[in-house]
């Protein structure tokens, strides 16, 4: 899992590295470069001149390197100098400012007139900013901010610190792309922060994962590459209750469509035997529509048949405290709490102590603050996650854009997968449906947690891709075994 470092990090990263791999620092900017041009290729951007803003520092460097190579590749380009004197580049900027091609057109900030359209590249400020934007500065980004066109910023957008808010009232670039390199810069993963950041694009330069490790951070970012290794595997004498028996608590008149998405995501993730407890008044929705599932009535005592137990969705909060209290007695093994149960849980926070350790608690941001009281930013509501985390030994699955994984140990790790598409009824109930079925196979918590969270985001993506904005929580489902076929298979 990739490490998240702090931005003033990096240029000792980027040391580090070179020095390990006889790699000059101009070497290193040119592997960001070409990752930036392999990216942009892909997306098939045509027909329109393209106009770079470039700094005197290197995130500059890069943007004057990624001139060189459109132009080579005929594109129209233009780069605009956002930089008082060529004396005050970085060296290995100025490098690539020296290699520019003649057919490259240069331009200083001054004497820029607003085109009306075209792509914009935004490679005036990277992680080398400090503090709040100079006021020299505000001009250009307003510039930047006013034009029309596919926006997109190099590494981070400028005006936005590595690990700050973009509030109203800061001054940043905003890009409907963000394409980052090495690892993704905490605040391109804040809520907060996404109109700024727009679409997030990780650019691997080949730093190598242990060269991570040397530096301290409790902060990771899941990748595909990380899942895998995390699947448990299964043989041909495996049978269903190796696939894990488990039981979804949930729904109440007029919610029960909730427990019939996580009983179906629960099935499609695998899990062998699914059962669901719910009023008995409801039993015909679910024997109709998942036919696979099993119903039992809420009378149900025996609760040891089961490997694990996913409650919430739907549940309603009438009278579900002593239910509620009851389960978390009487089950021992971690269990997954969501939207309803969640809501009992804020309701009567003395029941936080009876959770069973490494119970996973999956929240939206709204059912997080009930439980926590409200937060300022995504900083602060990382801290109080951590604490929640540690201090009951359980694991908060943030639900948002990069949903974020809080650890029992203070490790906290986002995730990579995931849509807008996704913001939908019924797609936090596939996820309850998902981490539960994990559970069930056997899976650690951890690795229940980890693995939900990137499957789903995953099928959301694929559901995006065919349903667009009228992507509903069923079609999530649907893509749920593609997602394996993908994981494993690449
Ligand atoms: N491993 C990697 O990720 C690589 C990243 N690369 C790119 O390098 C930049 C970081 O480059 P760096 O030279 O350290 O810094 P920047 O270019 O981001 O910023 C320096 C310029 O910013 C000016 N600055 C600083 N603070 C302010 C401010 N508050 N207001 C306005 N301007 C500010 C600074 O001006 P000075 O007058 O202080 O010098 C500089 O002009 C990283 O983001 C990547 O894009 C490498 O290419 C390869 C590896
Ligand atoms: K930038």
């Amino acid at each position: 899992m990739i490490r998240i470092l702090k931005g003033d990090a990096v240029s000792k990263l980027d040391q580090m590295h070179c020095k390990r791999i006889g790699q000059s620092s101009y070497e290193l900017m040119e592997t960001a470069v070409q990752g930036f041009i392999h990216w942009f290729e892909e997306q098939k951007f045509t027909g329109q001149e393209i106009f770079i803003y470039v700094g005197g520092g290197n995130n500059g460097g890069d943007g004057l390197g990624i001139a060189r190579h459109l132009q080579q590749r005929n594109y129209q380009v233009t780069v605009v100098l956002c930089f008082n004197d060529e004396a005050d580049l970085s060296a290995d900027s100025k490098i690539n400012f020296d290699r520019l091609p003649e057919g490259v057109s240069k331009i200083s900030f001054e004497d820029f007139d607003f085109p009306s359209k075209g792509i914009f590249i935004d490679a005036f400020l990277g992680v080398g900013l400090k503090g709040k934007l100079r006021d020299s500065a505000l001009p250009i980004v307003d510039s930047w901010n006013k034009q029309q066109g596919v926006k997109i910023a190099v590494d981070i957008p400028s005006g936005l610190l590595s690990e700050g808010i973009a509030e109203e009232k800061t001054s940043v670039a905003c890009a409907d792309y963000t394409v980052t390199f090495a690892f993704p810069k905490l605040s391109l993963l804040f809520p907060e922060n996404a109109k700024v950041v727009g679409e997030l694009v990780l650019v691997d330069i080949g730093i190598a994962d242990s060269l991570y490790q040397e530096f301290e951070s409790d902060l990771f970012y899941i990748q595909k590459k990380d899942i895998p290794e995390r699947h448990r595997r299964f043989h041909r004498f495996s049978h269903k209750g190796d696939f894990g028996r488990i039981l979804l608590i949930g729904g109440s008149l007029g919610k029960m469509g909730a427990v019939v998405l996580s009983a179906k995501s629960a099935l499609r993730t695998g899990a062998g035997l699914v059962t669901c407890q719910i009023e008995e008044s409801e039993r015909f929705i679910i024997q109709a529509s998942v036919p696979e599932a099993m119903v039992i009535g809420e009378d149900l005592k025996d609760l040891d048949a089961f490997d694990a137990i996913g409650v919430g969705p739907g549940w309603g909060v009438d009278n579900r405290e002593k239910k509620l209290e009851f389960l978390l007695k009487s089950f021992s093994k971690p269990m997954v709490l969501d939207a309803d149960a969640l809501n009992v849980l804020s309701q009567n926070p003395e029941l936080l102590s009876l959770l069973p350790k490494n119970s996973i608690l999956t929240p939206h941001l709204g059912e997080f603050e009930r439980l926590v009281g409200s937060c300022v930013n995504h900083l602060d509501r990382m801290g109080k996650a951590s604490e929640l985390s540690k201090k009951y030994q359980i694991i908060l699955v943030l639900k948002g854009a990069n949903t974020l994984i809080s650890l029992p140990d203070g490790r906290q790790l986002f995730n990579s997968t995931g849509t807008h598409f996704m913001a939908t009824g019924g797609a936090g109930d596939v996820l309850t449906g998902i981490i539960t079925a994990f559970l069930g196979m056997g899976y650690s918590p951890e690795n229940a947690a980890i693995c939900g969270v990137f499957h789903h985001g995953l099928a959301g993506e694929y559901a995006g891709k065919i349903r667009f904005q009228g992507t509903i929580a069923s079609d999530i489902i649907e893509q749920i075994p593609r997602t394996f076929e993908f994981v494993e298979n690449s």
